[in-house]
């Protein structure tokens, strides 16, 4: 099923500089998508663009068959509280929370479940990325590994069809990033969601199930496999 479709998607900023040209895109559930290209291409701010953190100067962006462009802010944070989830380099964890309240937030901000089912989703997450014992940790208690873990947990609370990652793995090391990208690969492939992840890491990007390469702001090329 078809979850995000890019069409002609373009961002110029004000000064003249242009972010992505003509990005054409369409993104079924159970695909990993690595978005790679040099530094400066473009993949951060197209990542944006996808999930709904700044709109396109032409072009338009779907999310399961709805246009966006129409949508006014509060109708957009909405729908990416309830239908996307996002990881960044930083973890963005609050320090003075624990890893489960930290899980919790999007929950109880969404609104939707009893406070002992939502309690109940951040421990099934947690537990499902090997967390179980360290819900009740603050993240100075955990590893860079653990904590970008949490915040995996944190990205799925409201059980998202697609999870935008920006660099997630630029403060791991390698085993750590490889362990990551493995979290993402079953993601996609057991859930059905649509995972799309910006790397500069080559060896990372071949983790993924298909890889859309930028250079100057547009897409040059889109391997499967
Ligand atoms: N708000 C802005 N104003 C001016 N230039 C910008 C702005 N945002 C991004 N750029 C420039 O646009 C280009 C694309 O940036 P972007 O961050 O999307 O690239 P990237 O491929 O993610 O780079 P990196 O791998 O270094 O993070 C870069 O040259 C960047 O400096």
């Amino acid at each position: 099923m078809t979850l995000l479709v890019a069409e002609s998607v373009t961002k110029r900023l004000a000064e003249g500089v242009t972010l992505v040209s003509d990005i054409d895109l369409r993104v079924d559930g159970g695909e990993f998508v690595a978005i790679t290209g040099p530094s400066g291409s473009g993949k951060s701010s197209l990542l944006y663009l996808l999930g709904l953190l700044d709109r396109p100067t032409s072009g338009r962006v779907l999310l399961e068959g709805q246009d966006t462009a129409s949508l006014a802010p509060p109708a957009l944070a909405a729908l990416r509280l309830a239908r996307l989830g996002f990881v960044f380099q930083f973890h963005f964890l609050l320090p003075e929370f624990s890893a489960l309240d930290n899980v919790l937030i999007p929950i109880r901000r969404r609104g939707v479940l009893k406070p002992a089912e939502a309690e109940a989703r951040a421990m099934s997450l947690l537990g499902a990325l090997g967390l179980a014992d360290d819900a009740r940790k603050l993240p100075e208690q955990l590893s860079g590994g653990m904590r970008q873990r949490v915040a995996i947990a944190r990205a799925l609370a409201n059980d998202p069809v697609l999870l935008l990652a920006d660099e997630p793995t630029g403060n791991l090391d390698t085993k750590n990033a490889a362990a990551v990208f493995d979290i993402f690969a079953r993601l996609a492939q057991e859930d059905g969601r649509a995972v799309l992840v910006v790397t500069h890491d080559a060896d990372l990007a071949h983790r993924a199930t298909r890889r859309v390469h930028l250079v100057d702001g547009r897409i040059v090329s889109d391997e499967r496999g």
